[in-house]
């Protein structure tokens, strides 16, 4: 009797072994992308390849709790500890930098409607690049609508911050990036940002400092151009208080 012969094993993929991030890495290098720490990948990451991401790091993770002398093996406390703050980084407080943006739903400016518009306090969390300690602040957003152009939503202003505030990142970049993707998103004829925010590398740890808060602003267009919109956008924001 012909017994059927075994198929022939697949050849292992050329990329097998190969850590995600490198993967990842290279695409963003073929394309002549920035990936800094305030940068979203999102668009050359592959179906799958966040959990693989998540693993990785948490691998990576247990390999510093290791190096800190910390027994994550008899230590009920830390047992999972790499893992909870891969999820948090990877899932959570970046995530940011992995997903792709909110889908932003548009409305006709039906009323040609140009007239000053500010939403706020939105509460910001963020954290530092170079300590990936919290930033925790609020946000105020001042538009003058084109009567032209479409309008956005109320919450998609918090949702863009929260996108945007997801990476690590510095204040002023940070302020800088929402104002460009609210440009982009919107086109109104004029857009203005107050942050106001605690940096926890300055209050936890460092200097200990902690009353200090930075505040930092960004003008676009008829803000910039006209001074008594500036003043009566800055008039308008309730007096901040502490939190
Ligand atoms: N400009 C700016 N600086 C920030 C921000 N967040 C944190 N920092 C500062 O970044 C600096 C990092 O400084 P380094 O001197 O490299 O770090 P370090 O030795 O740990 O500094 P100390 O915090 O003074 O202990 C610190 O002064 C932080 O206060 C931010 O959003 N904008």
């Amino acid at each position: 009797m012909l017994m059927k012969a075994d198929p022939t094993p697949l050849a292992p993929a050329a990329d097998e072994g190969t850590p995600v991030s490198v993967k990842i890495r290279e695409r963003l290098l073929a394309a002549r992308q920035r990936f800094h720490a305030n940068d979203n990948i999102a668009d050359y990451i592959e179906p799958g390849e966040m959990e693989a991401l998540l693993d990785e790091v948490e691998q990576k993770m247990q390999g510093v709790l290791d190096s800190m002398v910390i027994d994550t093996a008899s230590d009920h406390n830390t047992a999972n500890t790499a893992r909870r703050v891969a999820k948090m980084y990877v899932n959570e407080v970046f995530k940011g930098r992995y997903s792709r943006g909110p889908s932003i739903t548009e409305f006709p400016n039906a009323e040609h409607l140009n007239e000053l518009m500010i939403v706020g306090p939105i509460t910001v969390r963020s954290a530092c690049s170079h300590h990936f300690c919290p930033v925790i602040g609020k946000l105020w957003i001042g538009v003058m609508p084109n009567e032209h152009t479409n309008v956005i939503g109320l919450s998609k202003y918090a949702r863009l911050a929260d996108w945007v505030m997801g990476r690590p990142q510095i204040q002023e970049e940070a302020v800088v990036q929402l104002a460009d993707l609210i440009m982009e998103k919107t086109q109104p004829d004029g857009l203005a940002l107050v942050m106001e925010a605690s940096h926890y590398c300055m209050a936890w740890r460092g200097v200990k400092d902690m009353d200090s808060k930075m505040i930092n602003s960004v003008m676009r267009g008829v803000f910039l151009k006209d001074p008594a919109l500036r003043r009566e956008f800055l008039a308008l924001i309730p007096k901040r208080n502490g939190y």
